[in-house]
């Protein structure tokens, strides 16, 4: 439409081009005064209500509605004003950036010192510390704040000021975790002190390797300094524990917007009623993972340190910039207070069916906790940390972090379409051009990770709570390939692979781990756990027996010969056996004991060869099998031997009925 019937030429549009060819002339441009002409003047649309092209931008965004005042709840900023309150909560994060040593807080400022017209700026401004006559460098300066922001804003922050930040073609942030791409466990410390030295277990297999109060403190001021450096600071304030009455508050102080977002979808977002009566934190992380700690520095073997003080409250970061540390952190936590409260903690997965009967799946780093919690066809209560009270079972978390290494979107739909906006795509690599994510590739790390709140899922279960659970399946990815796919396990055989948890470990998780190893992780969970493993294992066995839950052991890991020879089970083949033990059809089934370790083992699952029940068939060597199999019970009788002369529970029978469910050879 070069012109139109009055012979006027379109300046919009093709008209202007397809003239300008004709030989380059201009086309004439006729002015009419006519008002209702079918050629649109710029006159005819309204005119933008502002002055100014600052004004413009100023409309752009409107302020948030005033938080609606909180009715009958007596919190602690409840019946406060509005300028009152922000004072209090910009002085309580004050307080958490505070350097031990020059005693009071920086000062700080909410909003991004790159938004210098910000207008929330001027009410937001708090001078919280006098100034002093010994005031150094960072005493002087302000300490900017990004509290709370939502994903859109952690997206642009991300972008604009952080290298290797993209956003994919499904939406999802991309973003690098710089040299460390799993959890240094070797690196992880606990104060040591008279409560903890009584209360956690210490020494040979357990995870808490001691550092004492000055060193903490040495490392808390590292880490404090360096936030308080930087021109901003992200503020998470969030809670753990779907369960109401045990709901932890924790705040999260990062110098990166990925860790701020991370967070933002691992825990539970509160509501902005909540927050406004958030007040103090129960438990603080300051993660300063750029930033080295001091090989100088007592207790250090190498520039990462993830340092833990219960007494303080307190989790310091220093030398790692893996997302996981703060949520694996985190959880360790729980597995102390929770304890405490007699409420048992749980590394494993959580679903339920439409008829409310509930799973629970044990198992170490990449044995299949989120895969196969994440079931289309039941509700997802979680995917790796569970609290089990009087009551039921709750979340922890308020989100996922799913392995992406190799994900399809056949095997795994709803982690798949769980990728889009919101959701932080760790170390994946991207087409540079349609930044399409190549799931299979593993240049940068095989942990490739997505962390996304939990109700990007579609059937996820809001709140994350649920009735005593009726199964527990225990999930070893056997690298020997001698376990069965399945079998079913009596209380006693539940408890002692839940106190062996025998698996092998998936590349990339921890450091260092190339190829599947055998591992003993006592509780499916050794790198968290506080507290000696019987503890726990004595709460799960009373649970058990008292709401008549039945243990499974799952083989997800290889068949038909140990890694390197045989294969992966199939991820169909452990879904339709997933799907026998929630029906119930399993525990019908007909059974045959194993020899050695003593499973009992089904002769029929509904989709699954019954050839691959019973390892022996799958493999070519029979030879081969037998002594892979005896080298694998010699491993667990190995392993077990720390905990002979350990009870379990108030009773003795139970613990010599324990000690006899392992292998028998
Ligand atoms: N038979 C199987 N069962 C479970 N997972 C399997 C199986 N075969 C392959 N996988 C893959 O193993 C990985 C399991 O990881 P994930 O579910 O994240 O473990 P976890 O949550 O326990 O760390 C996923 O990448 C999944 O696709
Ligand atoms: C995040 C982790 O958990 P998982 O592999 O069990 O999902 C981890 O171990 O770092
Ligand atoms: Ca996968
Ligand atoms: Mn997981």
């Amino acid at each position: 439409m070069a012109a139109n019937g009055n012979g006027e030429v379109a300046v919009n549009g093709n008209g202007a081009a397809a003239a300008r060819k004709q030989k380059g002339t201009l086309p004439s441009i006729t002015t009419s005064d006519k008002h209702h002409h079918e050629v649109c003047h710029d006159m005819s649309a309204p005119t933008v209500k502002a002055q100014t092209i600052d004004e413009l931008h100023s409309l752009q965004k409107k302020k948030s509605a005033p938080n609606t005042p909180i009715k009958g709840i007596q919190g602690t900023f409840a019946a406060l004003p509005e300028e009152e309150r922000q004072k209090q909560q910009l002085q309580s994060i004050s307080a958490s950036l505070a350097s031990l040593t020059r005693g009071s807080g920086p000062k700080v400022v909410k909003g991004d010192p790159a938004n210098k017209s910000q207008t929330n700026q001027k009410v937001h401004q708090h001078h919280v510390a006098a100034p002093t006559i010994s005031a150094s460098d960072s005493s002087l300066k302000f300490t900017h704040v990004l509290y709370n922001l939502s994903p859109a804003e952690l997206y642009e922050q991300a972008i604009h000021y952080e290298k290797g930040s993209f956003i994919t073609s499904t939406g999802a942030l991309a973003t690098l975790s710089g040299a460390k791409t799993g959890r240094a466990p070797r690196d992880k410390r606990v104060v040591k002190d008279d409560v903890t030295g009584k209360e956690l277990w210490w020494g040979k297999g357990s995870p808490n390797i001691e550092m004492d109060e000055q060193t903490f403190l040495v490392n808390r001021e590292r880490a404090v300094d360096y936030l308080n450096s930087l021109d901003k600071v992200f503020v998470n304030d969030q809670f753990l524990n779907w369960d109401p009455e045990n709901r932890i508050k924790v705040r999260i102080v990062s110098a990166r917007a990925y860790h701020s977002l991370f967070m933002h979808n691992m825990c539970i977002r509160p509501t902005p009623e909540e927050l406004e009566e958030f007040g103090t934190p129960d438990f603080t992380i300051y993660n300063a993972g750029q930033f080295p700690c001091n090989r100088y520095t007592h207790y250090m073997t190498s520039s990462t340190s993830i340092d833990l003080n219960l007494a303080r409250s307190e989790m310091v970061i220093l030398g790692t910039q893996y997302a996981g540390e703060m949520k694996k952190g985190l959880f360790s936590v729980m597995h102390y207070l929770m304890p405490k409260r007699r409420i048992l903690s749980l590394h494993s997965g959580c679903n339920m069916g439409k008829d409310g009967d509930v799973a629970l799946f044990f198992g170490l780093s990449g044995t299949g906790k989120t895969t196969l919690s994440t079931d289309p066809n039941r509700y997802l209560i979680g995917d790796d940390e569970h609290c089990w009270t009087e009551t039921g079972v709750s979340n922890i978390e308020g989100g996922c972090y799913a392995k992406c290494i190799d994900l399809s979107r056949e095997k795994e739909p709803d982690i798949w379409n769980a990728i889009k906006f919101g959701t932080v795509l760790e170390n994946v690599v991207f087409e540079e051009h349609t930044r399409e994510v190549d799931y299979a590739d593993k240049s940068v790390t095989e942990n490739t990770r997505a962390s996304y709140p939990i109700e990007y899922i579609p059937n996820a279960k809001i709140p994350c709570v649920g009735p005593h659970p009726k199964n527990v399946i225990l999930l070893a990815c056997d690298a020997f390939g001698v376990l069965p796919p399945v079998s079913k396990l009596n209380l006693a055989q539940t408890m002692y692979h839940f106190i062996s948890g025998y698996t092998a470990l998936v590349a990339g998780t921890e450091e260092g781990v190339k190829e599947p190893r055998a591992t003993f992780s006592a509780c499916f969970g050794a790198a968290f756990i506080m507290m000696h493993p019987t503890k726990y294992a004595a709460m799960l066995a009373e649970k058990m027996l008292k709401h008549g839950a039945t243990g499974w052991l799952v083989n997800t890991g290889w068949s038909g010969g140990s890694y390197g020879s045989g294969s992966r089970i199939k991820l169909a083949y452990t879904r339709k056996i997933i799907d026998a033990i929630h029906s119930g059809s399993l525990l019908k089934a007909e059974y045959r004991k194993t020899e050695v370790f003593g499973l009992e083992i089904p002769t029929e699952v509904e989709g699954v060869p019954s050839e691959i029940l019973d390892p022996v068939n799958t493999w070519p060597n029979k030879l081969g099998y037998n002594d892979t199999l005896m080298k694998l019970a010699g491993l667990f009788k190995n392993n077990f031997e720390t905990f002979t002369d350990h009870k379990i529970g108030k009773d003795n029978e139970l613990t010599e009925e324990i000690l006899a469910a392992g292998p028998n050879f």
